[in-house]
């Protein structure tokens, strides 16, 4: 025997498969039981009482086989249902299964009936599948299993493997308590608590460890996998109250997802993000120059809304980070909140609300005013200020627009060649530039004084825009006659107190950044931004990324991928192309996406090639980041 002898012992139920087949039995025999959904639930709650050794496993087979009222010839249905259930990283490790043959076997406890056609396709024979045989009646009912198998008794797993006589290690992987008994017993030597299909805490606290998928076990042991590195030790933090739906989206495809509800201070974010492969925040998460510098793994940053200035943009492509953004998910919410606020503006809503809150009765049409006719101007006509324009004119609004750039009127909307021309005309005056810096205090004193009398301001771009204090001066002098303010110069990290100098002004409408909080727009975040995600840690693929050279990859199934990001500086990809071709690796498709500093090439290529070339890759002078994928 060789000294490294390994036996690999699996359990078929919820780890093989998907499902418990018994459950799946009882969803064929009792398709038309009126009583259905009752026997089900009972049978699952004898199978988890069984599994977690709660009954002795032969009462619990016993309940369930007479609850079952099956057939012989219902095992082919059975046995047609759990092919299309088999585990996901099961089905995708097929050639683990394949390379592995003699030293695979399945302990279950469950029947060689509809186990042996399962795993026939993994190239288990039957006789290295060990589980329980039923007993038919003369008409084919199922009336009982072999009470004579140890299987069929309590911790018959361990009785079974000691008969078995295995010699080597022995590992053994499954999802249930009965399975990690083995260990305890000192028939295993090690067991993995596999949790790809559930995870049961009984399990899990006494595993030597917990393998998620099979990826996560074939890494472990150093065998050879589908994929070259198992997504479970992705990390992706999400920060901010991100939508539950990115955590859903993003765990389902096997990353670990930790989310936290705030925002975190630079210091924090520091001690946080060194083992942190995609991080996740909205606004108010600032990831500076030390962050990234911290940042040992990172490989995305996600910004779950459109501003991204909160990101050192250039920090990250330096260090191969590609950020992505949701540039339109929340536009339409902001929209109606602009709109919305317009409009309590002209008529004092707030105001009137106000009094009638604190009891008193004031019906007056002083200074209450319709939109229809007035002049909006429209400052920053990008994604946002297009859409208003839009729905601002449905409502008999005459639009003006200001842009530092040339862009199309939509529309009957009039362009303004100067800013100051289009303060003196309008009526309201809503910002809607983008987060750049250089738009600190674009809206002062001078600005202001340039606009009409008794006319209203609207911000819900960025706090930094506007001279609060210039505001205050204006608004108490009655130069504007309202103002709505959704974001503040400074804003706290989480919700609690908040102090600003506009409180308490009359008609102002103070709103804690919401612009783009609602359930449509978070939602639509929560889908597009982990799609993005995805997208890039799975296929390489950079469509969209704000700071980064766009990319769209085709699909490669049958290849390996290598991702080199290197500066943009000449001769790396010459050094690259040598480096394959001194391995002579056979290239099925290249491509290359540059900007002025950064360089992204994915090379595909056939399954086999030597793995001296990662490092040889990875060494190359101006060499940023480097993997592979598959
Ligand atoms: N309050 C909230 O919750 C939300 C706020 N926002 C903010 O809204 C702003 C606009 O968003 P989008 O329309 O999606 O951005 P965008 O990038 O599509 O449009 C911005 C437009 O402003 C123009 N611009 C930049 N500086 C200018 C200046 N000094 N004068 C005139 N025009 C200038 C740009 O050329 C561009 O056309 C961003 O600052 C964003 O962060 C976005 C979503 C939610
Ligand atoms: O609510 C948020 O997450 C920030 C919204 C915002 O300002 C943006 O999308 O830029």
């Amino acid at each position: 025997m060789s000294p490294n002898k390994r036996n690999y012992i699996f359990d078929f139920d919820s780890t093989l498969t998907r499902v418990e087949a018994l459950d799946v039995l009882a969803e064929i025999t009792l398709a038309k039981n009126p009583n259905k959904k009752a026997i089900i639930q009972e049978i699952i709650d004898i199978t988890n009482l069984g599994i977690d050794g709660e009954i002795s496993f032969t009462e619990s087979l016993e309940k369930r086989i007479q609850l079952l009222n099956a057939n012989k010839a219902d095992l082919s249905s059975l046995v047609s249902a759990l092919k299309k259930q088999v585990s996901k990283s099961i089905e995708s490790n097929k050639a683990f299964f394949e390379e592995f043959a003699e030293d695979i076997y399945v302990i279950s406890c469950g029947f060689k009936e509809f186990i042996d056609p399962i795993v026939a396709e993994y190239k288990i024979p039957a006789d290295r599948v060990f589980a329980n045989t039923f007993e038919f009646a003369g008409d084919g009912k199922i009336i009982g299993f072999d009470v004579d198998n140890v299987l069929s008794k309590h911790n018959g797993k361990i009785q079974c493997l000691k008969n078995m006589n295995l010699e080597g290690e022995i590992q053994v992987i499954g999802d249930g308590y009965s399975d990690y008994v083995t260990r305890e017993a000192g028939v295993a030597d090690k067991f993995f608590a596999y949790t790809e299909n559930i995870s049961r805490i009984k399990t899990t606290e006494n595993a030597d460890h917990i393998a998620p998928n099979l990826d996560e076990f074939l890494y472990i042991n150093g065998l050879p996998g589908n994929i070259s590195y198992p997504k479970n030790r992705i990390k992706i933090l999400l920060l901010e109250n991100v939508h539950q739906d990115a955590f859903n989206k993003l765990s389902k495809d096997g990353f670990t997802v930790e989310t936290v509800s705030k925002s975190l201070s630079e210091a924090e974010l520091i001690e946080k993000i060194k083992d942190v492969h995609v991080l996740g925040i909205r606004s108010k998460t600032n990831v500076t120059k030390k962050v990234v510098a911290a940042a040992e793994k990172l490989m995305v940053v996600s910004a779950f809304c459109i501003g991204t200035t909160q990101i050192d943009l250039e920090a990250c492509k330096e260090k191969g980070i590609v950020v992505f953004n949701a540039p339109y998910s929340n536009t339409r919410s902001v929209v109606e909140l602009a709109i919305g606020e317009i409009i309590m503006l002209m008529r004092s809503v707030f105001q009137r609300s106000t009094e009638l809150h604190s009891g008193q009765w004031n019906k007056t049409a002083a200074g209450s005013r319709e939109v229809r006719g007035k002049k909006l101007g429209i400052v920053g006509y990008g994604n946002i200020g297009k859409q208003l324009s839009v729905l601002a004119e449905a409502l008999g609004m005459d639009v003006y627009y200001y842009d530092i750039e040339d862009t199309l009127a939509i529309g009957n909307a009039t362009k303004m060649n100067e800013l100051s021309e289009l303060l003196a005309i309008a009526d309201v005056v809503t910002l809607h530039v983008d987060d750049n810096p250089a738009n600190k205090n674009l809206f002062g004193e001078k600005q202001i004084s340039e606009m009409k009398e008794g006319a209203y301001l609207v911000n819900l771009a960025r706090g930094f825009v506007v001279d609060i204090a210039a505001l205050v001066v204006a608004l108490k002098s009655g130069k504007l006659a309202g103002a709505a303010v959704d974001v503040y110069p400074e804003e706290p990290s989480k919700n609690g107190e908040f102090y600003t100098d506009l409180k308490g002004l009359p008609n102002v409408i103070l709103t804690p950044h919401v612009g783009g909080s609602t359930e449509e727009a978070q939602r639509d975040i929560a889908d597009f931004v982990p799609s993005k995600i995805m997208a890039y840690m799975n296929s390489g693929n950079t469509v969209d990324a704000v700071n980064f050279p766009n990319i769209r990859l085709p699909r490669q199934t049958k290849a390996h991928r290598f991702l080199h990001i290197h500066k943009n500086v000449p001769g790396v990809m010459a050094k690259i192309n040598k480096i394959l071709a001194k391995y002579d690796l056979n290239i099925i498709g290249q491509y290359l996406s540059t900007d002025s500093s950064v360089g992204y090439v994915i090379t595909d290529l056939d399954k086999e090639y030597n793995k001296e070339v990662i490092e040889k890759l990875r060494n190359i002078e101006g060499t940023i980041k480097f993997r592979v994928l598959y």
